[in-house]
């Protein structure tokens, strides 16, 4: 007799689930222990296929897309889909065709099976426009040993703990005038009012970003903003808005509906922007060596790329541009949710501040030793991505190796979706999950939010080789600012009642301006 049997979660397996001989997956072979759901037979385990996982049709799809007013809210679907099918189903819609993963151990098996070069997913329509333009096909595009070699040089100037905090001076300057900049415009209004924080925090996002790899200042945060810098970030929006109706509708329809010509010019403003920038960096250092000057010390990203000539100049200038790109509205509208929060918690606001005051009083700056601590600060923003995870659904397309989830065998070349938000949400592994409650991070917290949850269950950055390679970026300068905002301001929401959601375009922004109020701390 062959019985299924699903084990308690508490019984974990460390060795292989698949029968001997048997569909055992190429890839490679996990080491970490995974819930798994086994058989007491030794008879073969006969797999489903994924034409046998259920999903919704797509007029299921395309009603909530096109009546229930879900075209801006594609991470609603998730929690809808999930509530109906459990947390592993099939979507298909035009030319997607999607298995949506939505659990922590889902998730987790998942990646274990990625293989050694993962590919997030077939990105044809950026492809197209670089192959069409001449240019390197980047991080995001690239797959392969071609992936890897960019990887291979990116890594150690952004992801060593080392080399981005050698990043922290040129990040706190921008900062400093991130401070300047919500000092003028607060004075502006009698109640200390800024509004749409969005749009500020997109300026200091690409200024600082540009920090760290031109070593140089933009001025994105003066008072008269560079037109580039507008233009750059308008560009940025509108590629995100258009990528996903350029990548459903047919190539036929180019030539009548407006969406891919839009989507052309956005990218060629973006490259050509870009390219100035980076050539007017080229410059400054050309001159500089004419000079026989050295590199300055903590010499930015661009400078280390080029001197260590381990990657193509074209690979260069697509590298830069998508780190630019990375790092705009990815820890922009991290902070914009996070301050959001704060606003309406006087609570998380006051332990925040009580924090950056014990460690830094008299409003000195936080130093790499501060840095290492400062639990609640991190919790916060740890919090803040649990509830807007600025990549709300990940993908996965496994091109090596046959996958294994639950009772599935899916075949090479399926693509996956991760579904993040809805994992991020799950009640069973966050306790009042749609609350905004920093202390559940907290080692040793006590208090009804903490739960012991998944370590996947969250996961904002990605997980593995393919992760984000903005990460420790992006955390320091979301650190760096959320600490020296607390120390000067207190934060406020303009109008009390107001309920900002969440909505889609690609990635996961505030659905309506934030207005906030800063007001000087005594
Ligand atoms: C709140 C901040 C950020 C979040 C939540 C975030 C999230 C992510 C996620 C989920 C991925 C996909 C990872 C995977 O497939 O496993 C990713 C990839 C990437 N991110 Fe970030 N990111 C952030 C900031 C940044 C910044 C500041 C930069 C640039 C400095 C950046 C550059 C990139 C690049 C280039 C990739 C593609 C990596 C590859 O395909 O190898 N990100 N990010």
């Amino acid at each position: 007799m062959n019985v299924s049997v699903t084990r308690s979660p508490l019984l974990v397996l460390s060795r292989t689930p698949y029968p001997a001989g048997l569909l055992r997956p190429q890839g490679p072979r996990s080491t970490r222990r995974i819930h798994l759901r086994t058989t007491t037979s030794t008879a073969p385990h006969k797999y489903k296929t994924i034409d046998e996982l259920p999903g919704p049709t797509a007029a299921d799809t395309a009603y909530l897309l096109f009546v229930k007013g879900y075209a801006d809210k594609s991470h609603a679907m998730q929690t809808e889909f999930r509530g109906r099918f459990g947390p592993l189903w099939r979507s298909r819609f035009g030319p997607l065709d999607l298995v949506n993963v939505a659990s922590p151990e889902l998730v987790l098996r998942l990646l274990d099976q990625e293989g050694a070069r993962p590919v997030r997913v077939e990105l044809s329509n950026w492809r197209e426009y670089r192959e069409a333009r001449g240019r390197g096909l980047g991080l995001h595009v690239s797959t392969g040993d071609s992936w890897l070699r960019l990887r291979r040089a990116l890594d150690p100037l952004l992801l060593r703990p080392a080399a981005a905090l050698g990043h922290a001076p040129a990040l706190r300057q921008v900062v400093e005038d991130l401070l300047a900049r919500l000092e003028r415009l607060r004075l502006q209004r009698p109640d200390g009012g800024v509004a749409n924080m969005q749009e500020e925090l997109y300026k200091f996002g690409f200024e600082s970003v540009a920090a760290v790899v031109f070593e140089a200042r933009l001025g994105c945060l003066q008072d008269r903003v560079p037109e580039e810098t507008l233009r750059f970030i308008a560009a940025l929006n509108a590629m995100w808005r258009l990528s996903e109706p350029v990548l459903l509708l047919p190539c036929w329809t180019r030539g009548l509906l407006p969406y891919w010509g839009r989507f052309v010019r956005a990218w060629d403003d973006i490259t050509q922007i870009a390219d100035g920038l980076i050539e007017r960096r080229l410059l400054v250092l050309e001159e500089r060596s004419r000079r026989g000057a050295p590199a300055p010390e903590g010499a930015g990203l661009l400078t280390a790329l080029l001197t260590s000539k381990t990657l193509p100049r074209e690979e260069v200038y697509t590298t830069v541009t998508e780190l630019l790109l990375g790092g705009v509205d990815t820890t922009s509208n991290t902070l914009c949710w996070a301050l959001y929060h704060l606003s309406r918690d006087p609570r998380a606001q006051h332990l925040l501040h009580q924090e950056a005051l014990s460690e830094c009083p008299d409003l000195q700056e936080p130093m790499a030793d501060h840095l290492t601590r400062l639990p609640y600060l991190k919790a916060v923003v740890k919090e803040t991505l649990r509830l807007y995870p600025v990549v709300p659904g990940n993908g996965r397309l496994v091109l090596e190796n046959e996958v294994y989830l639950e009772d599935y065998c899916f075949p090479r070349g399926t693509q996956f979706h991760l579904c993040h938000y809805v994992t991020g949400r799950d009640e069973a592994q966050f306790r009042a999950s749609e609350s905004f409650l920093p202390e559940r991070w907290l080692r040793g917290g006590a208090g009804e939010s903490r739960l012991p949850h998944h370590p996947y269950s969250s996961i904002p950055f990605g997980r593995g080789v393919r992760g984000c390679v903005g990460k420790r970026v992006a955390q320091l300068e979301m650190y760096l600012a959320l600490f020296r905002i607390m120390q000067h301001y207190q934060v406020l929401p303009q109008d009390p009642e107001e309920v900002v959601e969440a909505k889609t375009r690609t990635l996961m922004i505030p659905g309506k301006p934030i207005n906030l109020r800063f007001i000087p701390r005594a």
